[in-house]
């Protein structure tokens, strides 16, 4: 039987009254509030479990508030909303449950939830990681520390949500806020005494993260990404620096690599210390002096140095499974969040690190030997990540380099140019396909991708569009490969689906990838 999100509950939770978990937030109280008793908060009428509340957010689509009447169908026994939610129920039929007013539900949610399931995050060690690119990278890289280090963690990110033996693959990457406190009650009474978050900054700006208090955080970088929500980058820093702040963390671990990391240095509120991965010589208190990468023993090496006068000549060597350069970032960032942020010992972390996997990142689905070529599948999926992973990834490649990819329906279609243009100005031959069209039409999709190649390549020389499917294009790039050459798939990393019209078909490069490999390349 498979396992999902919903089944994922606190089994022992302490009922709390409907008044008590609304005291602070409601603009209004009712005699027939008495008795009601809370087992839980929900914000998903397709996600209530009996004796829940159900908070109905006004969304950008719909009012929850449409929804209550299912949701209360399905065992919630009051409703929380705003205003205009309230009258939305009271002109409909009888619900039958009290209908408690707030300000704003979708702030309140994460902390009701909070409430009634005993502020289980108050009880954990907590990490919350928080960039463009790596988050997921670095989340597991410090889940692998403190899983060394005892801590039982678990994970959320956008490649996993692991609780002990149970591994789900997310919808999204920073789940709505009752259900992460729901997942961390349910760890609790598990044994778990930490917990890793990946934090995107949709989940800081919708008020998914309201509320919790992390003991440290890392900002890894700003990339291209997301600008159809926050339109700027500007917006888009502001809503992820403030991972970095009093509001949300107690100590944080910035890498001052690029302009927006050195930005929250300046203006970051609680202890902090930073770090350089990419120049020896960067004002930071922990640089990079030595790295090094390797696709046939799958690993990056790093030297990593302490600037401070207080430990001038303390170094550290890291030693991390998964290669290429960005890693060194990610690695980085994990290890001064675990040690310096929680204080676990050094050689317990850079053993935890050495162990690190990630599922659809840099996963090596061949090694070149003198049958195969390399094939590997990313995750990459901004130009900036793109053109990382091609550079790191041509330097080991004596042929050619083919890479099979495409972008996200709509998700930013200001970055499809430029993932275009990265592909074509990074690698020899270019197979274009689809990721997730989701309600977009693929042509127009593909078209803003050839857009951004013509400008390297007006000819479209060497560029294969695919507009049957990706299982095609990843079959043909691997048959037209020599054994010199590299096939580089990107973009999807370990997504189990691929989204048309609403509709998730099963679907994940690594699986169609070692088919296809078994098939054009037997061992045997
Ligand atoms: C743009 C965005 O983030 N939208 C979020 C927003 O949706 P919305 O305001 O449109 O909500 P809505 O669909 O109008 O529905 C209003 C309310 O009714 C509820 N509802 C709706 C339908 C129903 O049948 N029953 C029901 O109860 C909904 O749960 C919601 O609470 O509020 C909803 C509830 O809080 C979120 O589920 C929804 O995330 C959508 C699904 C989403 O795809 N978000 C993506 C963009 C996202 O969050 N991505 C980040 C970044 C990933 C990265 O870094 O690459 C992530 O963390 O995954
Ligand atoms: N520190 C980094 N800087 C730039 N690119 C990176 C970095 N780390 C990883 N990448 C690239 O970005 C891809 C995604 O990495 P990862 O999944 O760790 O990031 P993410 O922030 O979790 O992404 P998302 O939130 O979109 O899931 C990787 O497959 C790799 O190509």
């Amino acid at each position: 039987m498979s396992i999902s999100v919903k089944d994922l509950r606190p089994s022992n939770v302490t009922p709390v009254p409907l008044s008590a978990l609304v005291d602070g937030w409601a603009l209004n109280s009712s005699p027939d509030w008495n008795g009601v008793e809370v087992y839980g908060v929900t914000v998903d009428s397709h996600d209530v479990a009996e004796g829940e509340v159900f908070v109905a957010i006004p969304g950008a689509r719909a009012h929850g508030a449409q929804f209550a009447s299912k949701a209360v169908k399905a065992g919630a026994v009051a409703v929380v909303t705003d205003r205009d939610g309230a009258e939305l129920l009271s002109s409909e039929v009888e619900l039958g449950v009290p209908v408690v007013e707030v300000a704003d539900p979708r702030a309140v949610a994460a902390p009701l939830a909070a409430r009634a399931y005993g502020n289980p995050a108050e009880r954990m060690k907590l990490v919350g990681v928080t960039g463009t690119n790596g988050k997921t990278t670095t989340s597991f890289a410090s889940f692998a520390a403190l899983e060394q280090a005892g801590e039982n963690p678990l994970i959320f990110c956008t490649a996993e949500i692991r609780l002990g033996d149970v591994s789900i693959y997310p919808e999204r990457t920073t789940m709505e806020g009752p259900v992460i406190q729901r997942i961390l009650a349910l760890g609790l009474e598990q044994g778990c005494r930490s917990a890793v978050i990946e934090v995107s900054a949709h989940a800081i700006s919708l008020h998914r993260i309201q509320g919790m208090k992390f003991d440290v955080v890392t900002f890894l970088n700003l990339q291209h990404d997301h600008l159809d929500y926050y339109h700027t980058m500007d917006n888009y820093f502001a809503a992820k620096a403030r991972l970095c702040s009093s509001e949300f963390t107690r100590r944080a671990v910035i890498c001052v690599d690029d302009q927006w990391g050195q930005r929250l240095a300046a203006q970051c509120d609680v202890p902090f210390v930073t770090y350089s991965a990419y120049d020896p010589q960067a004002k930071a208190d922990w640089t990079v002096l030595e790295k090094s990468w390797d696709l046939d023993t799958i690993s990056t090496d790093v030297v990593l140095a302490s600037q401070s006068a207080a430990a001038p000549s303390s170094s550290v060597k890291l030693s991390v499974p998964v290669p290429g350069e960005v890693n060194v970032q990610n690695a980085v960032a994990a290890y001064l969040m675990t040690t310096w942020g929680l204080g676990l010992s050094a050689d317990q972390v850079i053993a935890g690190i050495k162990r690190l996997s990630v599922p659809g990142r840099m996963t090596i689905m061949s090694t070149r030997d003198q049958r195969r070529p390399l094939v590997i599948v990313d995750f990459a999926h901004t130009p900036e990540a793109l053109e990382s992973v091609l550079r790191t990834v041509r330097e080991l490649t004596p042929g050619r380099l083919i890479v099979v990819f495409g972008t996200d329906g709509d998700r930013d279609a200001s970055k499809r140019p430029d993932v275009g243009r990265v592909a074509a100005e990074n690698a020899d031959i270019l197979w274009v396909t689809d990721e997730n069209p989701r309600y977009e039409d693929p042509v127009q999709v593909r078209g803003q991708l050839l857009e951004g190649i013509r400008k390297v390549r007006p000819e479209l020389k060497d560029v294969i569009e695919v507009i049957t499917c990706r299982r095609d294009a990843i079959r043909e790039a691997i048959r037209s490969a020599q054994v010199a050459d590299t096939v580089m798939i990107t973009g999807k990393g370990n997504e189990h689906y691929q989204e048309f019209n609403g509709v998730m078909h099963p679907f994940e490069d690594t699986i169609v990838s070692a088919e296809v490999l078994d098939a054009i390349f037997p061992l045997d």
